[in-house]
């Protein structure tokens, strides 16, 4: 560690006027600490005065509430939101004429920012007219790239994934990921993935911006094109830097380990004069790799007199979990604050119901228990009770590509999957998302305020009617579906698509909706994030991932960093599933876990 680094704990005050960095284990305190700072600022700045506010930025819509509700009612002159919700508010929206010249974006129609989309009528536009078409010869013609389905599935795979990054020359580029170019064929029992050609790719590649454009003409903007927007307006019209310096002489941000190279750039331009910039985080917490961040960067984030400090408490987990966690790490070494020895670690081999059922019992079936899983097919089976040992996260890709021969059979599987989806997002509280999925269907419609009201009656019939079809097959639910929301919607003659929907159940599709900021008791590691839990289930797949126990690498493994950001939200019980283990290993680990078979 840093010797310059100053330790202070989460009741300790810092000088108001000078950029800092707080670098902290799990449970030591960091949003605590930050709500305490930040009523300090409140009471004794000098530099606060109606229009001049404190922004505190953190990464999810729940940490958003957690800070707030933490803040009381001092909430008046402090702004709290995501990073892209800030960025939206005072820098795209209010300056998006800027934007309309360069790069096409109807700011008439904009409105907000949305997931990622992939629209195809788009796609075949932009292959269509693409400067280097001529360049594309057969297997991978124009024609056939926009035709056939073993090209089609792998563009618009690879064209959701599309990123933006620093270049050499320090411009921001649109970079697609050719990993994602992919489709599955299935030869029997076993899936491959095929990917499309490199040369196809690198043709295509040489302009994304077209691509782009014809989104943004419809005023279509996605979260990341939020950070490319306000990255250009900073460079280009610096005076928005003074507007916003201005309005906000504080910005801290906190989680700053899962921050992505762009938003660094984004906060260090802010951070340059007169704002005072703060950034909290944990380098071995950051499991955002996928989206760019890079653990270093919050050791490396620096401007001019940054001054630096460190949090060894743990003041949320009991001894044995400490004892954990300080095992897996170098960096830090965390006292025991609470100082309350605590059951030992337990794992259990086995079923993941089995060991649900088991870790229920063991925190007295009274307490609180959170499973928390690596991906959303697994936390969605642990919610509903209804695990199998193999599921099938594709299925509602299988769905729509199984059911796409003729224009109206696609339409079809996406009124049913938009339906399902939505239906789902309700149910999970996320009113917003249910509706707009909805609306993304009523493309017959153009009057905003028609569209929403066309969903909302569909959702209410959707919700009211949910007992009649969410135990049967979905040919029931597409059956309720056409006879209630979309009558249009075609017949079924025979054939692999009908039998595609015979043969799964409702159940079995929703189980692969992917739900944010969840609120269950059954979550994904990632959704955890920054929350703590009295007793925490962890779900693995495989004896692999016990590897973690064995040889920890939080600084190059991402996956350990994952396995400790679920650790770590436990107050008071740790339990670990994995189906079975190996021999090898068992021995190793028996200091660590109490073993149990369920
Ligand atoms: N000074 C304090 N007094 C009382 N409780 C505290 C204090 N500091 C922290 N806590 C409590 O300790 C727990 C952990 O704090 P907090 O969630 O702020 O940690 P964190 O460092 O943000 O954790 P993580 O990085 O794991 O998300 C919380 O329950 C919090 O309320």
């Amino acid at each position: 560690m840093d010797s310059t680094m100053i330790e202070i704990n989460s009741e300790f005050l810092i000088p108001l006027e000078n950029h800092f960095r707080v670098a902290a284990g799990p449970g030591a305190g960091k949003t605590y600490w930050l709500v305490q700072h930040i009523k300090n600022v409140l009471h004794h700045s000098q530099r606060l005065r109606k229009t001049r506010k404190i922004a505190c930025i953190t990464y999810t819509n729940i940490a958003v509430e957690t800070i707030l509700n933490r803040l009381g009612t001092n909430v008046n002159q402090v702004e709290v939101s995501t990073l892209h919700s800030f960025l939206y508010k005072h820098i795209v929206k209010p300056y998006a004429s800027y934007l309309e010249g360069d790069y096409n974006l109807n700011v008439k129609e904009m409105d907000g920012h949305e997931d990622t989309v992939v629209h195809f009528k788009k796609v075949q536009h932009w292959i269509e007219n693409h400067s280097n078409v001529d360049q594309l010869k057969p297997p991978y013609s124009m024609k056939q790239l926009i035709m056939l389905k073993e090209n089609t599935v792998p563009i618009t795979r690879w064209l959701h994934h599309l990123t933006y990054q620093f270049d050499e020359k320090g411009g921001l580029t649109i970079v697609g990921n050719r990993k994602k170019a992919y489709r599955i064929q299935k030869n029997g029992e076993k899936e491959e993935r095929k990917y499309l050609n490199k040369l196809c790719l690198g043709i295509l590649e040489t302009d994304f911006l077209t691509y782009k454009k014809l989104y943004w003409s419809k005023g279509i903007v996605d979260h990341s094109d939020v950070l490319f927007f306000s990255y250009q307006l900073l460079r280009k019209h610096p005076f928005i830097l003074e507007v916003l310096r201005a309005k906000f002489p504080y910005l801290y941000i906190d989680e700053f380990q899962d921050t992505s190279p762009i938003q660094v750039e984004i906060l260090k331009l802010i951070g340059t004069k007169e704002t005072v910039v703060g950034i909290i985080g944990d380098a071995a917490q950051s499991i955002y790799g996928f989206q760019g961040a890079l653990p270093d960067q919050f050791a490396s984030f620096s401007l001019p007199n940054l001054s630096e400090y460190v949090m060894k408490d743990n003041r949320r987990s009991t001894n044995s979990i400490v004892d954990l966690l300080n095992l897996t790490r170098k960096d830090i070494q965390q006292n025991k604050y609470r100082n309350i020895a605590g059951d030992k670690p337990k794992l259990l081999l086995g079923k993941r119901i089995d060991a649900l059922i088991r870790a229920t019992e063991l925190c007295n079936d009274e307490e609180d228990l959170y499973s928390l899983s690596r991906d959303n097919p697994t936390s969605n089976a642990m919610r509903k009770y209804s695990l199998g040992d193999v599921i099938n996260d594709k299925l509602i890709e299988e769905l729509l590509e199984v059911d796409k021969s003729t224009s109206s059979n696609k339409y079809r599987s996406r009124v049913v999957v938009t339906c399902l989806k939505s239906v789902e997002y309700a149910r999970e509280g996320d009113m917003k998302k249910a509706i707009r999925e909805l609306e993304s269907i009523e493309k017959d419609i153009n009057n905003k305020e028609e569209k929403r009201k066309f969903a909302l009656k569909s959702l209410f019939f959707l919700l009211n009617e949910y007992d009649t079809f969410m135990d049967k097959s979905l040919y029931e639910f597409y059956s309720f579906v056409k006879n209630v929301i979309r009558t249009e919607i075609s017949n079924f003659g025979k054939g692999a698509a009908r039998t595609f929907y015979e043969n799964y159940t409702y159940e079995q599709l929703a189980l692969c909706v992917s739900i944010t900021d969840d609120k269950s008791k059954h979550k994904t590691i990632h959704k955890s994030k920054g929350d703590e839990f009295d007793n925490v289930l962890l779900v693995l797949e495989s004896s692999d991932e016990l590897d973690f126990f064995i040889k920890p690498n939080l600084k190059n493994n991402e996956e350990h960093r994952i396995s400790y950001v679920a650790l770590s939200r436990a107050r008071e019980r740790v339990f670990i599933n994995v189906p079975f283990i190996d021999e090898t290993i068992q021995s190793k680990l028996e200091g660590l876990f109490e073993i149990i078979y369920v």
